[in-house]
């Protein structure tokens, strides 16, 4: 997979050199290209946004600075993301397409966003979409980035040591993942609850389903409305 990033800050792209991302480009699973917008300014001042027509609060990233940096950047085979606090909900479910792509772009808005014209113009050659990480405010779409770039890695395969870890992640089964414990088998006065060293992994199975369940009620009822029926009777019923 090949991932671009066009921004103004290029360092703050850093941390994707690192770590489990950077073992996935050592294997050549990704290489990222990242790409300072301002290497598409044409004036001294390098500027990259202006005033909002109809006046209001903060800049605008100007149009014909970050078209020709997508131009450049962007091929038929993209998928052009662009992070933002009005785009749709970005969710495990959108990481699995996205790990999909041959060829993800993110374009990082800062200031009050990025002229809409860049994203209706771009949507007339490439797939296009405007994702939220969550509902608050940051300062620009770098570390929305970051954020989605590790959830659609991991998802490749030879990029997690262990391919059964996907089965356990939290929303796989539409549930959140329940408590977990190591040793020492007490620590502070708190034990581990005993069947997790009981060996029985019926029950073992069933503590954990039973621990996913009330933890997603108490934390993310949401998730619990969302999930047909059967998801719950299939896999109980297995228990
Ligand atoms: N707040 C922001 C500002 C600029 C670019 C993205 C965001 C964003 C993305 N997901 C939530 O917020």
């Amino acid at each position: 997979m090949q991932i671009d990033v066009v921004t103004i800050f290029p360092e703050y792209l850093a941390p994707l050199r690192a770590a489990l991302l950077g073992k996935a480009i050592d294997k050549g699973l990704i290489s990222v290209g990242v790409h300072d917008l301002r290497d598409w300014t044409q004036d001294v001042h390098k500027a990259v946004d202006d005033s909002p027509y109809g006046g209001g609060p903060g800049m605008v990233m100007k149009a014909d600075i970050w078209g020709p940096a997508l131009d450049d950047v962007c091929t038929d085979e993209t998928r052009l993301i662009v992070p933002t606090p009005a785009g749709r909900p970005f969710t495990q479910e959108v990481a699995h397409e996205y790990a999909n792509e041959s060829h993800l772009v993110f374009a990082c808005g800062r200031y009050e966003g990025i002229d809409q014209r860049v994203v209706d113009d771009a949507a007339r050659r490439v797939r296009v979409d405007e994702v939220s990480i969550g509902d608050y405010v940051l300062v620009g779409g770098e570390v929305a980035v970051l954020a989605i770039v590790e959830a659609v890695a991991r998802l490749l395969p030879g990029v997690l040591g262990n391919p059964k870890s996907h089965a356990e992640d939290s929303f796989q089964d539409g549930l959140l993942e329940g408590p977990s414990y190591t040793r020492p088998e007490v620590w502070r006065e708190l034990a581990v609850p005993d069947v997790l060293r009981s060996g029985n992994h019926r029950l073992i199975n069933r503590w954990r389903r039973d621990q996913s369940l009330a933890r997603t009620f108490e934390r993310r009822p949401d998730l619990l409305e969302s999930l047909p029926a059967e998801a719950f009777d299939k896999h109980d019923r297995a228990l």
